[in-house]
Formats: structure tokens, sequence, C-alpha cells
């Protein structure tokens, strides 16, 4: 057993501690589920019981049926014609609400609802805090977007209905029949006790199963996402084989899990269907015996036999149809962990910052159990650039993400202005910051439309105007469509410095008072950098703007310059101050001095 199989088993959870739903939170979150039609979904549900009681009433009217028929030296026409309205009456009545509850699928409502749960889970990626949302993969994230609520939520009436069906009518018609024989009626209802604890038996096995399966499933998502997404950086540093090889470890692991299910569903299904059968095979023993003593007459053994066929196989679906229930639970506990992850919490009354400096006054922030950030204090002035500097890891991309609010820090306070962020509505907050970082995200849409989402609302002339600033006009004039180019069919063709360019474009045209700009040029040769370097002074002029930088070079000329080392601001000044001070931005500089000089001359 390799690493990866091992870490995967060990993850699998333990049926002892797999907690079992009880069956009515099942039934309460299907109906929550419905939303915002739970009602109409509650009325189908009560339409296939209505009519599950009356077929097992209509199944029950053929003892009587054949009563009348059979017994005696003549048929009694009168009383069997009464019976037999009586039956046609219930099975139209049964077919008519059999189809009333399907309106729920035919009318819509369940593509509806399905439509609102995944809008309801788009709100939430939109207002979880996106500390919370990149710590889950992409790849699984829309294992529950998507494989959760299209696969499993599509035939939910279907699937209820067959498991009302299977235990309903057989229930009803064997109490029915103790009307006419109450012992054979009574031998038709010792089916259930013996049922019952088979699929308690059942239940937690199943459920253990399900949920493994389901966890295995989003993996994979997870897992084929990542591999095909990171494929260029696999092959260029020829790790494809070895990545190909975790993935083919999570196929093989769910595969695993399929077949165990499978073989398991099967046996567990063998036992099941073989008590159902033995069950009723019992049944037409009992009868044949009270037949041949004279205790039942085999009229009513005839019609008892008809409702046994018709009810035995509903019966054994019974078990399949919980299987699926029980995929559908584990999808919709997926989506309701996801749907329970609170929003950062508002402060009240909203305030709106008049002012763009930034404070950081004591701030003490830890990811889950690890800080990073410990009595942070700083003071970034408004239209000026501050620069963070220090060794990797020092905190410098956390201090940007807390005033970005993806998280709070658990002790002291990031204001804009005066105005405690917790205070200013996300939206407005989102509007006040942009970002430029390193890895530029492009949407496989127009070079228009890449660039106007930073202001949907804003014109051509608009767009074209912050392209020309961010000196996007020279690459995006030579692509094959120009403007109207969708970025997804340039491929390869824009260059880092171009999609770096065009982030700018898009902070332009967001004309945001504050910038955050996270290593835009690391990556860049010295041409690109150039060019991005001039569309940066154009973004930056006029704005509060904090700038990440390694290479010191690069801030040299930024009004302040902050060393953050182990969670702390250890330095602050000017560059030329700093040297002065001949402290750690001293030794930084000093030592990429070195560097520098020593590729030069290995040069
Ligand atoms: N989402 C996260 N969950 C847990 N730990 C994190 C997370 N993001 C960052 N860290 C950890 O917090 C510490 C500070 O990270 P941060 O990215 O703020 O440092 P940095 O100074 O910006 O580093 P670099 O210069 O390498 O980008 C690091 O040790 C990092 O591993």
């Amino acid at each position: 057993m390799n690493h990866r199989t091992a870490t995967h088993q060990a993850s699998q959870p333990d049926v002892q501690h797999t907690h079992i739903t009880p069956w009515r939170e099942t039934l309460r979150q299907l109906l929550r589920s419905a939303q915002p039609h739970s009602r109409a979904f509650a009325r189908s549900l009560w339409m296939i019981l209505t009519a599950a009681i009356l077929h097992g009433l209509a199944l029950a009217c053929i003892i009587p049926l054949f009563q009348a028929l059979l017994d005696g030296h003549t048929p009694n026409w009168h009383t069997a014609l009464l019976w037999l309205v009586l039956i046609l009456l219930l099975t139209l009545t049964v077919q008519t609400l059999r189809w009333q509850a399907q309106d729920f699928d035919y009318d819509g409502m369940q593509a509806d609802a399905i439509h609102n749960l995944r809008t309801r889970l788009g709100e939430q990626l939109r207002r979880m805090p996106l500390l919370k949302l990149q710590s889950r993969r992409t790849g699984e994230l829309s294992a529950v977007l998507l494989g959760n609520v299209d696969e499993n939520l599509n035939y939910t009436l279907t699937i209820c209905g067959g498991l009302i069906n299977g235990v309903v009518t057989p229930l009803v018609s064997a109490l029915a029949t103790l009307l006419w024989d109450w012992k054979l009626g009574l031998a038709m209802l010792l089916v259930f006790p013996a049922i019952i604890p088979l699929h308690r038996w059942r239940r937690p096995q199943q459920q253990k199963v399900v949920r493994e399966l389901n966890d295995a499933h989003t993996r994979c998502h997870g897992d084929i996402i990542e591999y095909t997404q990171g494929l260029a950086v696999l092959r260029a540093s020829r790790a494809t084989g070895s990545h190909a090889g975790q993935l083919q470890d999570t196929v093989e692991w769910l595969e695993r899990l399929q077949v165990d299910s499978q073989r398991q569903g099967i046996k567990a299904n063998v036992v099941i269907s073989s008590v159902t059968e033995a069950g009723m095979l019992l049944i037409m023993a009992a009868g044949v015996t009270w037949v041949t003593q004279g205790q039942l007459d085999l009229t009513t053994l005839a019609a008892v036999t008809i409702m046994l066929v018709r009810f035995a196989e509903p019966l054994a679906l019974v078990f399949i149809m919980t299987g699926i229930i029980e995929h559908i639970e584990t999808a919709l506990i997926q989506i309701d962990e996801l749907l329970a992850i609170e929003p950062l919490p508002q402060q009240t009354p909203a305030q709106v910052p008049q002012q763009f400096d930034i404070r950081f006054d004591d701030v003490t922030f830890a990811y889950e159990a690890r800080p990073v950030l410990s009595g942070f204090s700083a003071t970034l002035p408004a239209r000026s650039m501050t620069a963070l500097v220090g060794p990797s890891g020092g905190g410098k991309t956390t201090v940007t993400r807390l005033l970005m609010r993806h998280a709070d820090p658990q002790h002291g306070t990031v204001t804009i202005g005066g105005v405690d962020v917790r205070a200013i509505e996300p939206e407005r907050l989102n509007r006040l910051v942009s970002v430029v970082f390193q890895d530029v995200y492009l949407f496989d849409d127009t070079v228009l439309a890449n660039i106007r989402m930073a202001r949907p609302e804003a014109t051509d002339a608009e767009v074209h105007a912050a392209a020309r600033a961010a000196h996007c006009l020279e690459f995006i004039e030579r692509l094959p469509q120009g403007w109207n180019t969708r970025i997804g069919e340039t491929g390869g063709r824009l260059s880092g410095g171009e999609r770096q360019r065009l982030s700018i474009a898009r902070a332009l045209l967001k004309d945001a008072p504050i910038v955050v700009l996270d290593e835009p040029t690391a990556t860049l040769d010295t041409e690109s950098e150039r060019a991005v370097q001039r569309a940066i002074e154009t973004l930056v002029k006029n704005r509060t703007v904090i700038v990440i930088a390694h290479r010191l070079s690069t801030i040299a000329g930024a009004g302040q310059i902050i060393v953050v080392d182990q969670g702390k601001a250890l330095e602050t000044g000017t560059h030329e101050a700093l040297l002065a001070g001949n402290g750690r931005y001293a030794a930084l500089w000093a030592a990429q001095q070195r560097a520098k000089q020593w590729r030069a001359g290995s040069a």
C-alpha cells in the first residue's frame, strides 16, 4: 500500500462514530432543500402517501371481490360489481393523486428549488470570509456546487415516492386483510417486524459507505481540477508522472470504495430480498395449511397471492431507495455545512471612511493555531506609498489580507481613515481597495470584458482610457480581434507583463483610493518589468499604496518602508533613514547589493 492510499484509508470515518441521522431529520433536510417550494414538496409527499394508502386498500378489496365471484355456487354479480367499482374508483384516485404529486417536477418547482439552492450557495461564496473560502479546494467546492446539487436533488420526489409506495401500500393491504381474515392479515404484518431490524442492521453500514464514497468523489474532483490546472507547472518540473500517480491513487481509492459498496450492497440486498421472499413464501405456506385444514377459503388465499405478488417487488426496492436517500442526505449535509459558514460580523452602524490613511493598531492574528502577527502596529499615510519588506513568511501578505478583511484579527484593530474595517460594509470596502497580484487571474471572456469587470457600469471609452493609461493598447491592438479577442483563445499569447498590465488597467478603472501591489513585477524580465513599472506609476498617483516587495531596489523611493518580521513591524522609515539606522533593513539591503554585484561579476 502506498503512502497516499494509507492517508486516504486513515481518513475514512469509523463506522462506530458515524452519526446516524434520524429519518425525521432526513425528511426535514429534504424539505429544506426544496425551498422556496418546501410546502409544495410536502404537499406532493402527502399526495403520494395518500395514494399509497388508497392503493393498499384497493389491493385488499380484491379479497371481497374474489369472494363475491368465486364463493358459493353462483357468483354474486351485484356485490362483485360494487367491489369492482370501488377498486376502480380507488385506482383512479390513486393515479390522479400520483399525477398531481408529479406537478412538483412538471411545473418546474424541482428545477427552481435546485436553482434557488445553487443561487444560495453562490451567494454564500460571496458572503463567507475569503480566508475560509481559500482554505477549500476549487474542485471540492465545484463537486458540492454542481455534483451534489444536480446529481442528488433532481430525483428526490421520485425516490421518496418509491420509498413510500414500497412501505405503505403493503402495510395498509396487510392491515385491511385483517378485516377479512385476521390470521392471514397478521401473517402479512409479521413481514414488517422482520424487515425493520434488517434495515436497522444495514443503515449504519450503508451510511458509512455512502459518506466515504461521497468523500472520495469530492476529493477525486479536487485532484482532477488541481492536476489539469497545474499541468503546465507539472510538465515544466517534469512531475506529471508523480502527480498523475497521486491522481491515479485517488481514482483507484474511489474505485475500490465503489466495488466494496457494490459488494456490500449486493450482499445486503440479497439477504433482505431473501428474507422478504421467505416471508412471502411463509405466508403462502401458512395460507395453504389453513386451506387444507378448512380454516381459510381458497378464494381468499388466491386474492392474497395476487396482493403479495403486487407488493413484493416495491418492498424489495425499498432498500435501494433508502440507499439513494442516503446519497441525497450526504450531499445535503455537505451543502448545509457550506451554507452554515457565517460571514464576518459587521459592526453597526456602518461607517464610510472619508480619509484613506491606514492604521494597524496592536494587531494579533493566527491562522487557526499558528500565530503570524503579534502586536503589529503601523500607520500608512494617505496618498503615499508604504512598502512592506522582510523575510519570506514574516507576515506581509497577512497584513494586506487583514486590510481587505479576508479575516479579522484576534486582537487589535485595522482602520481606514479612522474607521474600523469591521464597520465598513463589505461591498464598500471592496470598492475602496484595488489589488494587483503576482498571478493575474483572467476570465475566459473578451479583453474588454476582462478589464470592465473592475467596474461593470464603465463605458467603453472609460475602459479604453484605463487600458491606455496602463500601457495596454500596444498589445491589445496586436491581438487578432483586438478588444474583442477572448482571453481563452489567446492562449499563452499574453505574456506575464501583459497580463499584469491588464490587471493594472482593471485597478485604474476601479479607481479605488487604496492600492495593494503584491510583488507585481517579481516574475517579469527587465523589459516587461519596465513596462509594468510605467503602468504602476500611473496607478499609484494620489493613492494610498501598500507594496509588498522582495527586491528592495524597486521600493527604495517609497515614502515609507516597514520591515515585517516575526509578525511585528521591526523598523519603519524611509530608505535613507533605515540605511542610516544600520539595522535589519540595512542588512537586507547590503545582502541584496552583494548578490547583485556577484551576479554582475559572474555574468
Ligand atoms: N491561509 C493560510 N493558512 C495557514 N497559514 C498560512 C496561510 N497563509 C499564510 N500562512 C502562514 O503564515 C505565515 C505568514 O505568511 P505571509 O504570506 O503573510 O508571509 P509573507 O511575509 O507575505 O511571505 P512571502 O514573502 O513569502 O509571501 C507563513 O508562515 C505562512 O505559511
